[in-house]
């Protein structure tokens, strides 16, 4: 689905993500790991066209010029959830399939699909952001990033902010959805146990470079250095 070819990110000299190239087939799950600071944000917000960058991106095999065209295909959740504030959760969720023109009944099917799904009701669905909880605006931020049933979902830590009942329940039926529906998922997570558990490749970074990839077990059975194997070791430690 996608190709990267020589992408680049640098703010101010400062290189965020050294030349990557990269392909993320249609239907895999990509999962992005390393430290701090490493280049796993910046690398994600290049495939959804948020970030700037030198290189060039395919979707199935056409360079993006025009992101905007293309965004309506991807569903992005960041950390924090990036919901507008003085929308309702609900005003967040169905804003993309009002400007699309969507019918209302469609609409309202979706939205009581996906709040089943990820564990919301209506009242906190009329709520705005600052009235819900971390780990309840991270559900509403997944709700509306699949709300127009995107190709490819690109996640920063989707599961971070919820307990760990709601993350269990909410990643077993994500991984149930993706494989369902065959979409291409890009995920960034601090969580060995979390990329163990979504499975499919594993990308380790350090410095905006990727160290190795390859299946979590691959990686822990063969580190291609000393970093790999501390970065492993210490992620499964805690
Ligand atoms: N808008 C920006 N302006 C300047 N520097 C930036 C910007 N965004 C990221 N950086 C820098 O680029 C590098 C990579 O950042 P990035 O957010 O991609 O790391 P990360 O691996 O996602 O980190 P974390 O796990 O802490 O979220 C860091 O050194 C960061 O300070």
């Amino acid at each position: 689905m996608y190709q990267l070819d020589a992408v680049h990110v640098s703010f101010g000299g400062v290189e965020a993500l050294a030349p990557t190239s990269l392909s993320i087939a249609k239907g895999e799950t990509l999962v992005l790991l390393g430290p701090s600071g490493s280049g796993k944000s910046t690398l994600l917000r290049c495939l959804i066209g948020l970030s700037p960058y030198d290189g060039t991106i395919r979707l199935d095999g056409a360079p993006v010029r025009d992101w905007r065209a293309v965004r309506r295909r991807l569903g992005y959740v960041i950390q924090e959830g990036g919901l507008f504030p003085h929308l309702s959760a609900r005003g967040n969720v169905v804003l993309a399939a009002r400007e699309f023109g969507w019918e209302t009944s469609r609409i309202e099917a979706r939205v009581m699909e996906l709040a089943q799904l990820v564990g919301l009701d209506d009242e906190q669905l009329a709520r705005f952001p600052a009235q819900l909880s971390g780990g309840q605006r991270q559900r509403v931020a997944m709700m509306r990033a699949l709300m127009l049933g995107p190709d490819a979902l690109l996640l920063d830590e989707p599961l971070s902010a919820l307990d760990p009942v709601t993350r269990l329940r909410l990643a077993g039926e994500l991984r149930d959805i993706f494989a369902r529906l065959g979409m291409t998922v890009v995920m960034v997570t601090h969580s060995l146990r979390e990329a163990r558990f979504f499975g499919g490749r594993a990308i380790l970074m350090r410095d905006g470079r990727i160290v190795q990839q390859g299946p979590v077990a691959e990686l822990e059975s063969a580190p291609a250095d000393e970093f790999v194997a501390e970065f492993l070791a210490a992620e499964s430690a805690l």
